[in-house]
């Protein structure tokens, strides 16, 4: 089943929170919502849940009204399934109880095999205080799956478990969400999980999506320079177009370090990517801020006459006491109008 938002946009009193919005969350794949905080994301997911009232637009399920601006269904009446950050499991009931909550009597018996699934076989007699925060978390997974939603709605599911175990976690989430075929909308402030779970993201700025795309697209084609230093750990770099290339702060690079085709614009922003930068040793060139040796590399923290700095990787050594110039490798910028 797929969930479209169309032409969805929500206020809070003066408060603007989503303007336009539409994608589709396709069948049976992960969609990653995500943006900084404030961006509208869990507003979104609150209109979709049936926590909120569609103020403009509407929401389809394969095609069909679930709501909009006339009807708006009680969560309980929507084919939707809900996660949160706390899991927010019922405290005094067993997790096989929380888990068998939403199930019709006669599938009771589903408890065992999802107590299974998720990795908390031979837990079922416990109650959630008596499990750690990933453990919850997986337990409030098989609480909303079980039912067999046609949609799982999952707000910031893994925020409270540690960063190593979050991981694991996300990624044993993904394969049970893709074998069961549900189709799932996942909000998370994270790039990094957006990577590594989603199927597709939308990319949100300010109660808009400012890119839809797979995580592939995402690396080979950012919509600007902001999403592509999201996402490819790269720098943005401010310059003016001159004949013969940019002009930036940290020299002039030639037309050659560009990739593809350059914006007729003047102002540029340019993405520059950490380990596509040589040094070279120029008495005139940029001071070194700060060096830290990392694995087989240096990251080296260059700064200009104005202040402005610029992080390069290099497997050369570097001298914190002497001077460099900064080059781009040739055809490794991407380069933006600036807006
Ligand atoms: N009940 C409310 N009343 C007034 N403004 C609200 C309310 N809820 C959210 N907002 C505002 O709407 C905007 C979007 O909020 P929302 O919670 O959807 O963002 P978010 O991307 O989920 O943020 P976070 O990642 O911090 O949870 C923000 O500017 C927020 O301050």
């Amino acid at each position: 089943m797929s969930l479209e938002f169309r032409h969805i946009a929500h206020a809070y009193g003066q408060v603007r929170a989503l303007e336009d919005i539409s994608f589709t969350a396709p069948t049976g794949e992960i969609t990653c919502l995500l943006g900084a905080s404030g961006c509208g994301k869990s507003t979104l997911l609150g209109l979709a849940a049936g926590l909120l009232r569609v103020q403009q637009g509407s929401i389809l399920i394969d095609g069909e009204v679930l709501a909009d601006e006339r009807r708006s269904p009680p969560p309980e009446a929507r084919p939707v399934g809900l996660v949160f950050q706390d899991g927010a499991l019922f405290p005094h009931m067993t997790i096989a109880a929380n888990i068998a909550f939403g199930l019709p009597k006669g599938r009771r018996g589903e408890v065992t095999d999802w107590l299974a699934q998720v990795g908390l076989a031979g837990l079922g007699a416990r109650y959630p205080h008596q499990l750690s925060g990933g453990q919850q978390q997986r337990a409030a997974l098989a609480r909303a799956m079980a039912p067999g939603p046609q949609v799982l709605l999952m707000d910031e599911p893994f925020a409270s478990v540690d960063i190593v175990l979050r991981r694991k976690l996300r990624r044993d989430c993904r394969i049970l969400l893709r074998t069961r075929g549900a189709t799932t909308v996942l909000v998370t402030h994270d790039p990094a999980e957006a990577l590594d779970i989603a199927d597709r993201i939308a990319v949100m700025e300010a109660g808009r999506i400012v890119q839809f795309a797979t995580p592939q697209e995402l690396h080979d084609a950012p919509a600007s320079a902001a999403v592509g230093a999201m996402f490819g750990g790269a720098q943005i770099v401010s310059g003016t177009r001159n004949e013969g290339g940019f002009s930036t702060a940290f020299g002039a690079w030639p037309v050659d370090c560009a990739l593809g085709d350059v914006p007729d614009a003047v102002a540029l922003d340019l993405l520059v990517h950490a380990d596509a930068l040589d040094l070279a040793e120029d008495p005139d060139g940029l001071r070194v801020r700060d060096c830290h040796v990392q694995g087989k590399g240096v990251r080296v923290v260059l700064v200009a006459a104005d202040g402005t700095e610029i992080t390069a990787e290099t497997a050369e050594p570097v001298s914190i006491d002497r001077r460099y110039r900064v080059m781009p490798h040739a055809g490794s910028l991407r380069v933006f109008a600036r807006t």
